[in-house]
């Protein structure tokens, strides 16, 4: 079957790049509509304006209403006719990056990311999430083209909330499991393909780099330090994990936080951390032996991501609330079905039941705290 890799077209990460950001999107257009909310117009707008303008870009800055939804979206594409622009910049978290996203597919022309926090797989994918104006999950539309130019500032990103920082590392802690998965079953990828070689070293890679990066990261992010671990975990969050999920495929991790997030309680949690849940949730659905489950949770306390249900909103869960969670993560429809072997409810509900113990155990004994 045929196998598809598919990234960015250029991926810039380093401290201070926001002013460097004009000279590599020089070659893209010459007027840009940079999008960003009211809080990030005001951390960075000045500074994107102005390295926009060093690579001779005319630019308007639009403010993000906070919300990844088809009336945003037409919004920000009525905008960019507005100014008859040839470039949108997509700055913020995820929801802002895919707003600019969905808004390029009506306008055409160039689209940058620039994610100002490292905590998810959005600013390197060609995925935007749809939400309604009130924040309801609606759909995901895969489009065909990925962003031209990736930029990272890894000031901005490690002088961020590090509750963010982790997220990101809880979203890429899932990445190798889940592209392993797909791949031992022979399952596609969002591309409808079968993975490549490349992608699967890549989810890999992530999984590596947090291990051997990502404690110190965080201890590093949590005094707004830029040190190579930074570097490392930056890249492995919003790189690595994002054309690891892509191309690499999905499985279980992803498609239990689909389902976490059927219950209302799990809304404070981000997407990182119910994603950490679904990770070992996946592990304890393969089998894997405890040692192994035990030393992927231990890592996840070790930074500060949830293990526990109590710790992403479901105190004391119902069994029924369970089953909630695990009928929506098997929906015909999810990627849970990219594990090589069956699975029904009543296994994703026990999965949840297994880890949630294991993480009880284990945070006993570890870090957690903010
Ligand atoms: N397209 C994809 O492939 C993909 C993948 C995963 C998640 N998502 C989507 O991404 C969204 C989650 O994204 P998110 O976690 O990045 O958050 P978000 O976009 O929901 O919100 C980001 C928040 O962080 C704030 N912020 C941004 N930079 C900051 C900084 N430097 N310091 C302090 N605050 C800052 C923003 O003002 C905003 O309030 C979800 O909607 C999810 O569906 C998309
Ligand atoms: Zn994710």
């Amino acid at each position: 079957m045929t196998q598809v890799f598919r990234s960015p077209a250029g991926y810039v990460q380093g401290r201070n790049t926001t002013d460097e950001l004009g000279d590599h999107a020089a070659d893209l257009g010459d007027s840009a509509v940079v999008l960003g909310d009211e809080f990030v117009l005001d951390l960075v707008g000045d500074r994107v304006r102005d390295g926009l303008k060093a690579g001779g870009f005319d630019v308007t800055l639009e403010e993000f209403n906070g919300e990844c939804s088809e009336a945003e979206i037409e919004r920000i594409a009525g905008v960019h006719e507005e100014y008859g622009a040839d470039v949108i910049v997509g700055m913020g978290g995820g929801k802002a990056i895919d707003t600019a996203r969905a808004a390029r597919e009506h306008t055409g022309g160039a689209l940058v990311s620039l994610p100002t926090i490292a905590s998810t797989d959005a600013p390197t994918s060609s995925v935007a999430v749809i939400y309604t104006e009130d924040g309801e999950f609606v759909e995901f539309h895969v489009y065909e083209r990925h962003p031209e130019l990736v930029l990272v500032d890894t000031e901005i990103v490690a002088e961020a909330p590090t509750r963010l920082f982790r997220g990101g590392i809880g979203d890429a802690l899932a990445t190798w499991f889940e592209a392993e998965a797909a791949h031992r079953s022979g399952a596609t990828t969002i591309f409808g393909t079968r993975s490549t070689r490349t992608a699967q070293q890549i989810a890999r890679l992530a999984y590596t780099t947090l291990r051997e990066h990502g404690r110190s990261a965080v201890d590093a992010v949590e005094r707004d330090a830029v040190t190579d671990s930074v570097e490392a975990v930056v890249e492995a969050n919003t790189l690595l994990s994002g054309l690891g999920f892509e191309s690499g495929g999905l499985a279980a991790a992803h498609a239990i936080h689909n389902g976490l997030t059927q219950l209302e309680a799990t809304h404070d949690a981000t997407h990182g951390e119910k994603v950490t849940i679904g990770t070992i949730a996946q592990l304890v659905l393969e089998g894997r032996d405890d040692a192994f489950v035990e030393d992927v949770a231990g890592f996840a306390v070790s930074v500060g991501l949830p293990t526990t249900l109590a710790e992403i909103g479901l105190e004391d869960p119902s069994i029924e609330d369970l089953e909630v969670v695990a009928e929506a993560a098997c929906a015909e429809e999810e990627t849970i079905h990219n594990e090589p072997f069956p699975v029904v409810p009543a296994d994703v509900r026990d999965a949840l039941v297994g880890a949630d113990a294991i993480g009880h155990r284990l945070s006993a004994g570890g870090r957690g705290g903010e």
